[in-house]
């Protein structure tokens, strides 16, 4: 579904991500997992080409991306960025309706579509439909986010650190909430985190980096009992309460 070989980025000649290359199939969850400043957010922008990669290549169902217009390549790839990302003078639901509008879908089955995500995120059309992003606690803002990224369905799920921002008991409620909804089932997803719980709960892989470098990939499992070496063994244990 998704592939990316040897992707290299510097900035200003800085090397912020050096010969990254994984496959994501159909359905699977990728958790690029990290500490700070180790190119996963880098990576993850390379995916829909919000950045260009100075060298390598990212596969899209097969294709080069390079070939396809980021427009399009952005319709099928939901992105759930930092620390919200909403657009602050749209409403909650002008910000949800961005893409079903690019995507010309009629009003009514914008509304109904907004309506329902709204609902199944804890949130409510009457209540808060008309609100702008800074009206909003920083959870409902991220409810909002995800409802953005989820609204045109897209195959594809991208996420930036979705939970980041939140407190521990909001973060932990918002991400059981999102993770069992029936429109995140069946989502190819590639997440970046640099939080182990989120990794080892929406992951079936994971990939930690350091460093630019993709370090290793592996289930939960894979990582936990065969560590490539100390950075992962210590990087998983440090942050210490995992399954
Ligand atoms: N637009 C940019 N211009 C210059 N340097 C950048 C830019 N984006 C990222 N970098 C640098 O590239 C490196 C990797 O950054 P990146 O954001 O990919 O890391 P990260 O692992 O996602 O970190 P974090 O968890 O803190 O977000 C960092 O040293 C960062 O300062």
């Amino acid at each position: 579904m998704i592939e990316a070989s040897q992707l290299y980025k510097s900035f200003a000649g800085v090397p912020a991500v050096r010969g990254v290359s994984f496959r994501v199939p159909e359905g699977g969850r990728l958790m690029l997992l990290g500490t700070s400043g180790s190119g996963k957010t880098t990576t993850l922008r390379m995916l829909n080409r919000l950045i260009d990669p100075d060298g390598g290549q990212v596969l899209f169902r097969g294709k080069d991306t390079r070939s396809l217009r980021p427009e399009i390549l952005r319709r099928q790839m939901g992105y759930v960025m930092q620390q919200y990302g909403l657009f602050p003078h749209y409403t909650v639901a002008e910000n949800i309706a961005i893409v079903p509008k690019l995507l010309h879908w009629d009003k009514l089955r914008i509304r109904r579509r907004s309506e329902d995500l709204l609902q199944k995120l804890g949130l409510s059309w009457e209540s808060h439909a008309h609100q702008y992003p800074a009206q909003l606690s920083g959870g409902q803002q991220q409810r909002v986010g995800l409802a953005r990224a989820l609204a045109a369905d897209p195959p594809v799920l991208l996420m930036d650190e979705p939970f980041g921002a939140l407190d521990p008991v909001t973060r932990a409620r918002i991400r059981q909430e999102f993770t069992g909804l029936d429109e995140f089932k069946g989502k190819t997803v590639v997440m970046v985190t640099h939080d182990i719980r989120d990794a080892f709960e929406m992951g079936d892989h994971i990939g930690i980096m350091d460093k630019g470098k993709l370090i290793q990939t592996g289930t939960p499992e894979e990582l936990q009992q065969n560590p490539a070496n100390d950075f992962v063994a210590a990087f998983l244990h440090g942050k210490g309460d995992a399954p």
